[in-house]
């Protein structure tokens, strides 16, 4: 076929802002990474439990990622014409808030990990109507949703407190100032969230799609006074505006979902019965249960999986840990046990077992499905035998433990019991913690070959929208080949067993940071 003939290759670009990191990946039409470009930026952790980010830094990591995989991309010889629109994916609860006159942010960006805000949230647990707010958002009360961590800011920062009094006060999620500012911010005053993201806010009407202004009201907010997102679908060809800066200008942003949906759109969740667990700084487990909200009575939340449109819209069950991959980062960087994450398993592997040590991760209290947030870090069965090994291996067993617990709950709620459990995300490459894994919950753990999922949902969002893919059918031979299995390797008695002294350990943590 002569160039001129040739079907033109198309591309879509990624923007994955993580808790931990940010990164700009490039995919071809096949869904494989053709350029990509990471970086790490400022954890703050001003007070014991508090994590901020700066949300400047959050801006020009994304517009750093932007330039170095593009100048990646056409050192192969491609041109950035080639890459038809760009998808969002972002930490979901992160709570920004600014000024809309100025566009610039009041305070530090605070992290859905933060629980300064658990006194705020036992008062508002006090208030007549507290336990109907899950039937109607899908969230329980707790330090987790961005409201809580608004409402903090409104009762403890001037500058917000004024902004909301004149009117002049912005609030978002991650998606939502990132779309802002990549559009250059007050010039184009882009105000957008998908259902994804807006479903973690607890303002937004599970089923309606839309925000709740009873729920609101609740909270003791005066709609008229805060700028709001406006709630658009996943995948949107206009909505999102387009790049303002970078070497992308120009280029429209197509695509938006929260991380631990856009995974599950990268393993190709798109249909009830399938499953991902994501090992992030935290870890979060999504079912999707189909096109109508499924509510949990084990301790899961209710949330929008993705919106792709009419007949397109699936929600999900989801179990959220915590602690995930920020529980070794925790042994590396406070504690020097190791250089780098990816040398804790080998450190873990030079004792046989944890030599009855349990270490319950919870650095932030314990979300799904013990909602426990008095609950704090304890290492339990410490002996003059324990060596630094036992302490990495029940590091690693912890997110194991919390994800077992996940999955019993999910087989009590929706009757049925998983076959096969995909994962992703940094921690998932240590094989050690998916061996435990799957030993753990007793079904196959299975490892696809590329694990950029969270960003390669984010093109799909972006790729739909632009006409890059049409149909679900069309993306299943996906990231196939090359996956690996891991399977039971003890009898389920065994599991049991280690599981109880786990469950020992979570009762024993309670009630700590009262
Ligand atoms: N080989 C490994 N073994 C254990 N943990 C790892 C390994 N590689 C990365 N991690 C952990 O994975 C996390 C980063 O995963 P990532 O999916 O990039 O997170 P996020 O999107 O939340 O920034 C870090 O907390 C890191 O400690
Ligand atoms: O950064 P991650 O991958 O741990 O994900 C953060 C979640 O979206 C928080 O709900």
């Amino acid at each position: 076929m002569s160039p001129a003939t040739a079907p033109t290759i198309h591309f879509i670009g990624a923007i994955d802002q993580g808790t931990t990191s940010t990164r700009f990946i490039i995919f071809n039409q096949k869904g494989e990474i053709v350029a990509q470009h990471q970086i790490e930026f400022e954890q703050i952790y001003p007070q014991p439990g508090w994590h901020e980010h700066n949300p400047d830094e959050l801006v020009s990591s994304v517009e750093e990622c932007i330039d170095g995989a593009v100048a990646q991309f056409e050192k192969q010889g491609h041109s950035k014409a080639q890459i038809k629109a760009v998808g969002i994916t972002n930490q979901r609860e992160t709570t920004v808030v600014w000024d809309k006159n100025t566009g610039n942010a009041l305070y530090n960006a605070i992290v859905w990990t933060d629980t300064r805000t658990q006194d705020l949230v036992r008062r508002l647990k006090q208030r007549l109507g507290a336990s109907e707010l899950t039937s109607r958002c899908g969230l329980p009360l707790s330090t987790y949703p961005s409201v809580s961590k608004l409402l903090w800011m409104l009762e403890n920062v001037k500058a917000v407190k004024e902004a909301y009094d004149n009117g002049t006060l912005a609030f978002g999620t991650v998606d939502t100032w990132l779309t802002f500012k990549l559009n250059g911010g007050t010039t184009k005053n882009v105000y957008v969230s998908d259902p994804s993201n807006a479903s973690r806010t607890m303002f937004m009407n599970l089923e309606k799609l839309e925000y709740d202004n009873e729920l609101i009201d609740w909270f003791r907010l005066d709609r008229n006074k805060i700028k709001l997102a406006k709630i658009v679908r996943s995948s949107d060809k206009t909505a999102y505006g387009s790049l303002a800066n970078t070497c992308l200008q120009g280029t429209k942003i197509m695509g938006c979902l929260g991380d631990q949906s856009a995974a599950l759109v990268g393993q190709k969740g798109f249909t009830p019965g399938r499953a991902k667990n994501t090992y992030g700084t935290g870890c979060f487990l999504l079912y999707n249960v189909g096109d109508k909200p499924v509510y949990s009575t084990h301790g899961l939340m209710s949330t929008v999986a993705f919106d792709f449109g009419p007949g397109k819209c699936m929600y999900a069950l989801e179990g959220s840990i915590a602690v995930g991959g920020s529980s070794v980062k925790f042994l590396v960087n406070n504690f020097g046990f190791i250089e780098n994450s990816t040398k804790l398993s080998a450190l873990a592997e030079t004792v046989e077992d944890n030599g009855g040590v349990t270490f319950v991760t919870a650095f932030s209290g314990l979300f799904a499905p013990y909602w426990i947030d008095d609950a704090r870090g304890t290492i339990f069965g410490i002996t003059a035998y324990t060596q630094r090994g036992h302490i990495a291996r029940a590091t690693l067993e912890a997110t194991c433990f919390q994800t077992k617990a996940i999955l019993d709950s999910m087989g009590k709620d929706s009757g049925k019991d998983l076959e096969e459990l995909a994962v992703d995300g940094g921690m998932c490459n240590s094989d050690l913690v998916m061996q435990t894994q799957s030993d753990l919950i007793g079904i196959p753990v299975n490892r696809p070959a590329m694990r950029e999922t969270t960003a390669l949902g984010a093109a799909i969002a972006a790729g739909f929208a632009a006409g890059v893919w049409s149909s679900f059918e069309e993306l299943q031979e996906v990231n196939l080949e090359g996956s690996t299995f891991f399977k039971p390797q003890i009898t389920v008695e065994a599991a049991s067993k280690r599981f109880e002294r786990w469950e020992k350990a979570v009762q024993m943590s309670k009630g700590w940071a009262n």
